[in-house]
């Protein structure tokens, strides 16, 4: 059996919130200015003692209502955050389609930043040449590739951001919220790439709102509520892969759930 592509063990994430600035405007309008200025700091628990596998192809939906972890997690397994205890580990080229366009270069032409992109995925300028093309007529970005990226709109960048991460065969993809990304058309055409990549065997996580959408693309669903999973089990629809490879180890036995 081989190792499962994505493995999250006991990961849980602490922010802290600072209450200094709203104490301060408070204090100066009750003309207390010499009350207590000391910055309050409170602990904030994102995420708590998260853990799963995915197996290879195989796809999970982090459901959840809003400020319930989901992207914090996204941001954990894709190494953007670091967590406060516990780890992630990733078998795989690994395309974090979250906060696209971050590593772009706004003076540089989009042609140029799909190199940039690119090179921070560890592909070689020879390897993206290849894929140039493709990767700009997805985006539909042919009239626009040598212009500086500022004069793109935000749609446009999230476009092209999205084009490099697919095109650069990832095994691992990492989705939030996909529907963000462009005009409905565009969204359409995002979600049969994702489709056609989970065909070729990708594995993917799935930011979503939508039970449809995770329905649609996924094996398997956690559902978070303040930074602890809830709720999961295994989707059971007629594109669902056959479970050859290790599947979601769902590490929550109901007794512990909501605890
Ligand atoms: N950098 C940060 N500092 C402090 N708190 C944070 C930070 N990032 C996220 N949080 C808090 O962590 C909680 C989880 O946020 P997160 O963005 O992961 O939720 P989410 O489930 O993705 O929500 P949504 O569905 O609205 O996107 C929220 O209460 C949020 O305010």
């Amino acid at each position: 059996m081989s190792a499962p592509a994505l493995s999250v063990s006991h990961v849980s994430k602490e922010f802290t919130l600072y209450h200094n600035r709203a104490m301060a405007l408070k204090t100066r309008f009750l003309g207390l200015f010499h009350a207590d200025k000391r910055q309050q700091r409170e602990r904030f628990q994102a995420l708590t003692d998260v853990s799963f596998d995915v197996g290879q192809g195989q796809s999970l939906g982090l459901l959840g209502h809003n400020g319930s972890g989901k992207s914090t997690l996204l941001q954990v397994i894709a190494n953007i955050l670091t967590p406060t205890s516990g780890h992630v580990i990733a078998r795989g080229r690994v395309a974090p389609l979250i906060q696209l366009g971050v590593g772009f270069n706004p003076e540089l032409t989009g042609y140029e930043n799909v190199f940039l992109n690119a090179s921070l995925y560890g592909f070689r300028n020879r390897e993206v040449r290849k894929r140039l093309e493709a990767i700009v007529e997805f985006a539909e970005l042919s009239r626009f590739i040598d212009s500086p990226l500022k004069h793109y709109s935000s749609g446009m960048q999230m476009r092209l951001g999205f084009a490099v991460a697919v095109h650069l065969e990832p095994d691992i993809v990492l989705a939030d919220e996909i529907l963000s990304v462009g005009d409905q058309a565009f969204q359409e055409k995002c979600l049969a790439k994702i489709a056609e990549l989970r065909r070729n065997g990708m594995t993917l996580l799935l930011v979503s709102h939508s039970p449809d959408q995770v329905n649609k693309f996924c094996d398997y669903y956690i559902r978070l509520d303040k930074g602890r999973v809830i709720e999961e089990g295994r989707i059971t629809h007629k594109d669902a892969r056959p479970a050859a490879t290790p599947n979601v180890r769902l590490v929550h036995p109901p007794e512990t759930r909501g605890k």
